[in-house]
């Protein structure tokens, strides 16, 4: 499991010519990452007298980044069993009658993953307006840190989802998907900007 080796290891592979882990999975690490300073940011305001007022919504954001940091990292590996498959739908001999059928199923669920880790990196960036907001200022600039892994886990996210979508045959299926990024994506890079800026301007 990708998810348990070391940082070194999962680089090294992630450098390799290995087909997987590629793009896909190294969105849903960035995702990750931004959910996990999340949490820093959480944890650091938790407990602290000065912060109780916000002590309950704290534990609430924490619990929240806690699960989407889970499930990101779920997407690590899920995006590499569906990269993999569309390698193998690829290498099926030319002439085997399954092959197009085999490699447009394949696509299809190489999209969903990154599009559904798309819908979570959003989650993840609406939490981090809350952890800049509300949580222990010492570390307002690792909520910016977190705000910008979300939005790059987002952005890469939709490359994925778009070039696979480029290569799908299946005109409802592809004016569906991307509806759905074109509204995770709508305004996003403006929102981000503006966290960026605002908190630059307060450190
Ligand atoms: N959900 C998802 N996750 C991805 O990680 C993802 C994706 N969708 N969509 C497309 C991009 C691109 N990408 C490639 C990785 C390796 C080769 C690769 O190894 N190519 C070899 C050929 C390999 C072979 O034919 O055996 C080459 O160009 O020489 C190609 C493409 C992953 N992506």
């Amino acid at each position: 499991m990708f998810k348990d080796q070391s940082l070194d290891t999962f680089l090294d592979r992630l450098a390799s010519a290995d087909p997987t882990p590629g793009g896909g999975s190294a969105a849903a690490v960035m995702g990750a990452m931004g959910a996990a300073l999340v949490g820093m940011v959480a944890s650091l305001t938790v407990g602290k007298p000065r912060y109780r007022a916000v002590e309950a919504e704290m534990h609430a954001l924490q619990a929240k980044a806690a699960e989407l940091r889970q499930r990101l990292l779920a997407a690590i590996e899920a995006d590499v069993a569906a990269f993999d498959r569309v390698m193998a739908a690829y290498r099926l001999p030319k002439d085997d009658p399954n092959r197009g059928e085999a490699i447009q199923a394949a696509l299809k669920g190489a999209t969903d993953v990154p599009l559904a880790c798309a819908r979570l990196c959003v989650e993840v960036i609406g939490l981090c307006h809350e952890a800049a907001e509300k949580g222990n200022p010492n570390v307002l600039s690792d909520a910016g840190v977190g705000v910008l892994a979300a939005h790059a886990a987002l952005k890469s996210c939709a490359i994925n989802v778009t070039v696979n979508l480029n290569a799908i045959r299946d005109p409802a299926f592809v004016a569906e998907r991307r509806g759905e990024l074109e509204a995770l994506l709508d305004g996003r890079d403006r929102e981000v900007e503006q966290l960026y800026n605002h908190i630059l301007a307060k450190l």
